[in-house]
């Protein structure tokens, strides 16, 4: 169907241009302090930072350097200005303070995670510290201190993290930016705690995606198509993670920049559309455990949101074409980390990968015209455009505070204090209307529209007199060519009216364009496929049946790692223009099912025919699309199971409940696929027998107009007779 896959390429041609960007990255790291530090003694213990749950290391209001600090704070540029550095630039390196910059800066922003219970266990101290919300520093060496544009403390949630580091990357690439958000770190740092979080605590990726469609919602007079593609570099191998067969994909170029050749692109309609194609490609990333994280990632993923956008009244504008690329990169392993055979293969790709991406940093850091070797890895050959500057980026290092990864903490600070020199030069892209999904939409539905009105007009206009009486005659000699012709030309004028309502459905509007109150009616009209209401399941939901409505009420909640507020109720939104409202966490009271869930209990009452639009062939693709995604969260869940079931040879008692549940959801999400598979059977009956019917209706006024033709004929002879 065509809400599914293109392959393609993913890259949009840009058009480089200077700043005049609405995300910028306030560059703290300049004039770091005046005057020297009073060194310090460690004065946090390392149990005030385990699992902390309030004032964690981002609460050092009581030591007497972040007084300093505090006094010293001088305006949104940073500690004062232009005052001597007072340590050795290896120790302290930031910007330098009188570099004239023409360009904005990469975001970079550092997350301390709290003392895992393994480094607790074993006495492991506090080493380094966030020293305000700017600064991170050394307790043992309190001289030694870096100076970010956020640092984040260990008991900061995800929201606050993606409120400063990633929703102004979001809305630019919304506004047509480039945008790349990626987590860099060493093993067990929490890079994939903080792209993608879990059901408890949503990461940047789904915070992202659903700013997303929150955002399409708050943009009435501007559509938009959304395609995602996933895909993880292995080995410095390229896979597909939505498609399995994509594996060992090619890096190309052209002059638009580099592009993965073949690379599965699929076209999303909600947030939890797009969350379960993440759950599909998790299932297909490579995890793997080392002696620091028995969920450790072995590759580096890159999930890339490609936005399109016109406007959509009279004054077209032409298309806006960006990319959004959320990065979660494999960590960085040191000698510590005890590995053996493949894990050691893998480990010495991610180093080499992320070594690469260290000495990309640099030189771009440098500012100088010297050869950047992007060549060197996929991951920088694929994050050229984004590194050179052609984009919004933003840095998130995850550090633990650890003394016994305090080495590997003090690189990652270096490392994202050279990435703080990289100068962008971000600005808005416009694609010429061949590139683009959405114009090769829009035209295909007024070509269709216009062929449409041509059978029309044929079929009113073009059976004329000397047809009818050619056709009498026909029939007479018992032919009905033209019969069938007829009924060629109605199928064709359904097949077209299909095809328009399915490309009409993958452009998203706000629904705030729509008239509050007629939303009910107004929903089998409505040109678009709007973000608040998601027209497949409106037409179809009418009516729960209440048995399967209660299983739903009781059904588990996702296996996605989705949020309850993440995952989108239609109904209420349909209902209502306030999308945002009910999509805040203060209101997500509304559901606890799945995205697969809701369209189940959507479709629950339609085991009749369709009504209001809704032709058999919508509603056999929704069918199929429901049973794609369920599938798509079973797999999830089940290689979350997978994994539960390893860690919990560790800790049994800890998993069990855990297990429990997510067999309970396993089962239930099969029972729901069982119920949409029987579903789709009998809509394939129901089309077979409403096929019978229209035959048998043919058949019958056939016979009754040769009937009456030879009526006609025996009244004519009986006169001349
Ligand atoms: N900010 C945080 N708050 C609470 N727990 C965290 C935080 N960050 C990470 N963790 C926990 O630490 C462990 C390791 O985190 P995670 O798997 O995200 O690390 P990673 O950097 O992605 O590791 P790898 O590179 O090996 O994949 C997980 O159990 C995770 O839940």
């Amino acid at each position: 169907m065509a809400a599914s896959s293109s392959r393609g390429r993913s890259s949009s041609p840009f058009h480089y241009r200077k700043p005049s960007s609405p995300y910028s990255s306030s560059s703290s790291s300049s004039s770091f302090m005046n005057g020297k530090l009073m060194p310090r003694s460690c004065s946090s213990t390392a149990s005030s930072f385990f699992n902390n749950s309030g004032n964690g290391l981002g609460s050092r209001s009581t030591t007497p350097s972040r007084g300093r600090v505090d006094s010293m704070y001088a305006g949104p540029r940073g500690y004062g200005s232009r005052t001597p550095v007072a340590f050795a630039s290896d120790e302290l390196i930031g910007e330098p303070i009188d570099t004239p910059r023409s360009g904005d800066s990469i975001s970079v922003t550092i997350r301390f995670r709290p003392l895992s219970e393994r480094e607790f266990q074993r006495g492991d101290e506090i080493a380094w510290n966030a020293d305000g919300d700017k600064i991170v520093r050394n307790e043992y060496n309190p001289a030694t201190a870096y100076a970010f544009d956020r640092v984040f403390g260990p008991s900061t949630g995800s929201q606050d993290v993606y409120d400063v580091a990633a929703r102004p990357v979001v809305k630019a690439a919304m506004e047509g930016i480039n945008g790349t958000v990626f987590a860099y770190g060493v093993t067990s740092s929490g890079k994939t705690h903080t792209m993608h979080g879990d059901q408890n605590s949503p990461g940047i990726i789904p915070l992202a995606i659903k700013d997303v469609f929150s955002i399409i919602q708050d943009t009435p007079g501007r559509e938009f198509l959304l395609r995602v593609s996933y895909l993880e570099i292995y080995n410095e191998v390229i896979n597909d993670l939505l498609d399995p067969t994509g594996q060992n994909l090619r890096v190309r170029e052209d002059a638009q920049g580099t592009y993965v050749e073949g690379i599965k692109e699929e076209v999303v309609l909600s947030p939890g559309h797009a969350l379960s194609f993440i759950a599909a490609g998790e299932e297909h990333r490579h995890v793997g455990s080392n002696n620091f994280n028995l969920l450790s990632s072995r590759s580096h993923t890159i999930f890339t949101l490609m936005i399109e956008s016109s406007d959509h009244g009279d004054e077209y504008d032409g298309v806006v074409f960006s990319q959004l690329n959320l990065i979660d990169l494999a960590g960085s392993e040191s000698s510590k980390t005890e590995t053996t055979g493949l894990r050691r293969k893998e480990g010495s790709y991610i180093n080499k990968s992320l070594l690469t991406l260290g000495t990309v940093i640099g030189k771009l850091s440098e500012g100088r015209a010297s050869h950047v070797p992007y060549r060197d890895s996929k991951l920088t050959r694929l994050l050229q455009s984004s590194l050179s500057g052609h984009g919004h980026v933003s840095l998130i290092c995850t550090v633990t505070p650890a003394s016994s990864n305090m080495e590997e903490t003090h690189n990652t600070l270096k490392f994202a204090s050279r990435a703080k020199r990289v100068e962008i030069y971000a600005s808005r892209n416009k694609i010429i209307d061949e590139k683009s999904l959405i114009k090769k939409y829009q035209r295909e539905i007024s070509t269709l529209k216009e062929e449409l009105d041509q059978l029309r007009r044929g079929m009113l206009v073009g059976v004329s007199h000397e047809e009818i009486m050619n056709l009498r005659q026909q029939l007479e000699e018992g032919q009905v060519k033209m019969q069938s012709r007829l009924e060629e030309e109605e199928e064709a004028k359904a097949a077209l009216m299909s095809r328009i309502q399915r490309l009409t459905k993958l452009i998203l509007v706000s629904t705030k364009n729509t008239l509050p109150g007629c939303l009910g009616d107004a929903v089998s009209h409505q040109r678009s496929h709007s973000v608040g209401e998601d027209d497949k399941l409106d037409v179809i939901r009418e009516g729960p049946l209440p048995a399967e409505n209660e299983n739903q009420k009781d059904s588990p909640s996702s296996a996605l790692a989705i949020p309850s507020d993440l995952t989108c109720d239609f109904r209420h939104r349909r209902s209502s223009s306030k999308w945002n409202e009910e999509l805040s966490p203060a209101s997500s009271t509304v559901t606890e099912s799945t995205q697969a869930g809701e369209l189940i209990s959507g479709s629950a009452c339609c085991s009749k025919l369709p009504t209001g639009g809704m032709t058999m062939s919508d509603q056999m693709d929704l069918l199929v699309e429901q049973v794609k995604m369920l599938a798509g969260e079973i797999a999830f869940s089940t290689s979350t199971l997978k994994r539960l079931m390893e860690q919990s040879v560790n800790d049994p008692d800890g998993s069990k409940t855990q297990i429990q549940k997510l067999e309970h959801e396993i089962q239930e999400k099969k029972r729901q696929m069982r119920i949409l598979e029987q579903r789709m059977m009998e809509t394939g009956e129901a089309s077979f027998a409403n096929a019978s019917m229209v035959d048998m209706q043919q058949t019958v006024m056939k016979l009754m107009t040769q009937c009456s033709e030879k009526g006609f004929e025996l009244e004519v002879s009986s006169f001349i007779n």
